[in-house]
Order: C-alpha cells, then structure tokens, then sequence
C-alpha cells in the first residue's frame, strides 16, 4: 500500500441500465485523476486497470507516471484518469456496496452481473460528466485491455489511439478454464454460502483461488528461478504472517540436511508453498469473494464480436471488428504468457489496420505487464512522444 493514498473522487448515476436490461441504482463509479484537462479538453489518457487493481493506478503502474521525463506518461502533459470497474471491491458499485433502500444490507451474490462494455458505457459517462471531448489514448492489460479494446470502437474522432498489452480480442477456452478451476475452488468451501457469508467469509476458497491464479500469472522458470526446491528454515507457514521478511534470499536450504536435526518439531516449508498461502493470505486482505466472482464472470464474457456482425462467420466478424478500429494502436504480448499467449496479441495486431506490435520480455509471464515496469515504460514511452 502506497503511504499516502491519492484522492479518489465518485460519480453516481441514479439508474444504470446493464447490458442485460438489469438496473443498478444510484450506481457509482470511483475514480481517480493526475494532470489537468487542456483548454480542448481532449489531453486525456485513460487507463484500465486488471482484474484485481484499483483506480490507483500509481499503486501498481508507478513507473509508467513517476512524473519524470523518464516517463512514458507525464501528468504535466496528459490528464490520466481510472476508474475502478463495476464489480470490483475498490469502491465503485459492487457486491459489497450496500443496496440503495436498504441501508444495511450488501448486494453480496444479489449483484447483478455486469459485462465489460458496461464498464465502459459508464466510464464514458463519468468523463461526459467532467467535460472531456476526446481522449488521447487508453491504455490497459489484461482485462484493462478489454476494456481498452471496447473503448475504440466509440471511433477516431473520440479514442484517438489505443495501447492493449497482454490482452484478447475473446476470453478463450483456456482462461475461462482458469477462471472456472477458481470459482469451483472458492464454491467447495463450505463457508462460501451461495456468496451469502457475511462475516465468515471462505478464505479458504479464496486464497486457493488467488493461488492457481498466481500459477496462471506466473511460469516454471520464474518459479524453478526465485524459490528452486528451498525449504523455510525454523517456521512453517502457519507463523508465516504478512509483513515478515520471508523472501527466499534470507530463507535457508535444507537440502542435503538430516530433517531429523531440524530444530522446529514442524515440518519445513518449501519457499514456493510459503509463497503461495502468503499470496493467498494477502489477497484475502485486500479482496471479496463475490466481487472476485462477478468479476471472474465479467472477463468470461469478454467478446469483442458478441452481438455484432452476425450474418457473419466468427473469423469474418472479428476481421470486420477489428477493421473498425482505425486507430494508431500498440499492440504488447509477453511471450511466456500463458494465460493469453502471444498469438492472441498477434492476431489483434494483425487484425488491427494501423497497429505495431512489441513483445515485453519477462520471464514472469502473464505478470510481466505488473512485474517489467521500467522495460514497459521504454515500450510505450515513443508511442506517446
Ligand atoms: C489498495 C490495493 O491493494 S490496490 C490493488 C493492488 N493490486 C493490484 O493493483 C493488482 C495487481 N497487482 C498484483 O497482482 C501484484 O501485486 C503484483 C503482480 C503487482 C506483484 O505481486 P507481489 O506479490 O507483490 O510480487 P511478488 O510475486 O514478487 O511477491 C512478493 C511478496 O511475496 C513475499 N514472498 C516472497 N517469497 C516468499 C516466500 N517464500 N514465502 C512467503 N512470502 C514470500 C515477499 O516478501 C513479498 O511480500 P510483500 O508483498 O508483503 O512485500
Ligand atoms: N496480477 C494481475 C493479473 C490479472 O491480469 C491481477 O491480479 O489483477
């Protein structure tokens, strides 16, 4: 967490009509500003944050805006704004808002599900309500680049130009899979309650969940790299607690050692599994299970051809779509990813008319967007100058 948190500011809607026809009341979207608008009002840059991030996007995008010249984005010159999308725990509408009429109670699993042109329906509302005439870019990755992709198709007159990196045209079988494996792990906790857990949450469930998701974002070589086969000397992850210094290099190796001569009557840890129940540990903090439900379902229905061009094949209507987009784009893929594999990001940048392709090396994998700061930074840094 950042020392100081920046000024998150809010727009309500009285009614929002979903994708689905369903309504949110007094809908609300938080959001958060850097910069100033021009006298055009069109310096905007929008970024779209992923699955479990925030509007803050200085929290975990810092490099990108350090406010230096060094900075592929300089609040001095652009206006960046991000909203937190609908669904998610960081104060737009979501399952734990509580539901208008009904002071005391939260949503919960009551949520009505919401899709990614929703987010972006009413992300155009919050900047229509600040003035804003066009925007410069919008940038996002991973499920931000969903959005990113929806946002240009309001044509090149508003959406000037467009940065998609480790990101689909469609949620494909493989992540949906991954998103499937983690809603059946968070619903075999008995304490999940159809979402109807108040203050007994399944943090079981949850943190196994944010654990073979952190397999989906990470690789072998990252793993076999930072922890290899080290064991956690004197503790076992039970006193394993947030804030304590367990980081691999100051663990010991217990290989080749006698484990009847351990100290601890517990049996030693290996650093990965250490790893993994703090990454488990940590999300639970800062995440609800039904927000990340609703918005596990959300990036599963990401289909940039859904409802459009349906006299057509698939292929031919997702050609027609991306043709649409005329935009200057920057298309970015990591080629260890393997929750959206480089082919995804290369068909976008084939299918996209005016799009230049860069592969971000990270041996990190679908993270490489979140871990490679300084290296993504060079990436988009001559694409804005
Ligand atoms: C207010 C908010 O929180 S806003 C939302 C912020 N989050 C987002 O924006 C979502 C996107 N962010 C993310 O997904 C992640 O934070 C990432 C990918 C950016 C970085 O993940 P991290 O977990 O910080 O990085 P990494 O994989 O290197 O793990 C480092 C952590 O694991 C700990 N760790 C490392 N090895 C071990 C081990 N063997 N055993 C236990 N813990 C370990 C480190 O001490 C460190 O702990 P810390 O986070 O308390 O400093
Ligand atoms: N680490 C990212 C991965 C999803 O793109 C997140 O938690 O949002």
């Amino acid at each position: 967490m950042p020392d100081k948190l920046p000024t998150q500011f809010y727009t309500t809607i009285d009614e929002f009509v979903l994708e689905s026809g369903e309504i949110i009341f007094d809908a609300t979207v938080a959001f958060i500003i850097k910069g100033r608008l021009d006298i055009l009002r069109s310096n905007v840059v929008v970024i779209c944050h992923a699955l479990s991030g925030s509007a803050d996007f200085e929290d975990w995008w810092s490099l990108l805006f350090s406010g230096n010249e060094k900075a592929a984005l300089d609040p001095e010159r652009f206006c960046i704004i991000c909203c937190n999308c609908l669904g998610s725990p960081y104060g737009s509408s979501s399952p734990v808002s509580s539901k208008p009429g009904d002071g005391t109670a939260f949503y919960g699993p009551s949520f009505p599900k919401t899709t990614i042109r929703d987010d972006v329906r009413i992300q155009k509302y919050v900047l229509d309500q600040l003035g804003v005439r066009s925007i410069h870019s919008v940038i996002g990755a991973s499920m931000g680049g969903m959005l990113a992709l929806e946002w240009s198709l309001f044509g090149e007159d508003y959406v000037r130009s467009l940065v998609l990196i480790a990101t689909t045209a469609r949620q494909g079988p493989w992540a949906i899979a991954w998103a499937e494996n983690q809603r059946a792990t968070i619903k075999a906790d008995a304490k999940y309650r159809e979402g109807f857990y108040t203050d007994d949450p399944p943090v079981a469930g949850l943190g196994a969940a944010r654990m073979s998701a952190m397999l989906s974002y990470r690789t072998h070589k990252s793993f076999d790299k930072r922890f290899g086969r080290r064991r956690l000397l004197a503790r076992s992850v039970e006193d394993v607690r947030p804030g304590d210094n367990v980081n691999p290099c100051t663990s010991m190796s217990l290989e080749g050692m006698s484990l009847s001569g351990h100290r601890s009557n517990k049996q030693p840890t290996f650093a990965v599994q250490s790893y993994l129940r703090y990454q488990a540990e940590k999300f639970n903090e800062r995440f609800d299970t039904n927000c990340y439900i609703h918005l596990l379902d959300k990036i599963d229905s990401h289909d940039i051809i859904r409802g459009r061009y349906e006299n057509l094949s698939d292929g031919d209507a997702m050609e027609a779509v991306l043709r649409q987009i005329q935009q200057p784009a920057l298309v970015v893929g990591i080629p260890t990813d393997g929750l959206y594999p480089l082919s995804e990001q290369l068909a976008l940048a084939k299918g996209l008319p005016n799009a230049t392709f860069y592969a971000l090396e990270s041996e990190d994998g679908h993270d490489g967007f979140l871990l490679e700061g300084k290296k993504l930074n060079c990436i988009l840094k001559p694409f804005f100058n």
